[in-house]
């Protein structure tokens, strides 16, 4: 049976934390404050406790949208899956937290992925996540090319850090 966990407020509070992840570093991420950090992505969705795999949330709100104007959009297909329209979380008013989750520059730390349920997005842990951890999925190619993530490397067994 298909279950999707409905996080909203809930899970901000219980599960989930917001926090400005540093750049510059591997995971696990220190956040902003902290004095070797020189770059960020802005607000990113951390775990407060682990997080086993499979752990299902959305979904994703936005208003609906036909071009992909922010870099808060998700493209939905319909049923014989052609592009149907975007899903666009620009506006923090008519959205929900799963907006602040950032993309992903390597396989290594993706650890959600996101999948189309009944015309609507939700994502889903493939990994354990420990806590502290970043929440991170993959935006697709072209949004994540758009934030200069190297896609020709993101498959590569040695992640830009050389681990
Ligand atoms: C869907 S939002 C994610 C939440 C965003 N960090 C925020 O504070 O609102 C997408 C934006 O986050 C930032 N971002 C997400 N993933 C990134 C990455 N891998 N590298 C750099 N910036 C990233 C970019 O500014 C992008 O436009």
């Amino acid at each position: 049976m298909f279950f999707v966990l409905r996080v909203e407020i809930m899970c901000m509070n219980t599960v989930l934390y917001m926090a400005r992840p540093c750049r510059n570093k591997p995971p696990p991420y220190s956040t902003e404050g902290s004095p070797d950090c020189t770059k960020s992505a802005g607000l990113g969705v951390f775990a407060t406790r682990t997080l086993p795999r499979n752990v299902r949330f959305g979904p994703y709100k936005g208003v609906r949208s036909t071009d992909a104007v922010s870099n808060y959009c998700w493209q939905i297909y319909d049923k014989d899956h052609k592009p149907s329209h975007m899903v666009d979380a620009a506006d923090g008013n008519n959205s929900n937290w799963m907006r602040f989750i950032n993309c992903s520059r390597h396989w290594s730390e993706q650890n959600l992925v996101a999948f189309q349920y009944r015309g609507e997005l939700y994502y889903c842990t493939i990994r354990t996540i420990p806590r502290n951890t970043e929440l991170m999925v993959y935006y697709g190619s072209e949004f994540a090319h758009r934030l200069h993530v190297d896609i020709g490397r993101y498959n590569s067994p040695v992640d830009e850090f050389g681990n």
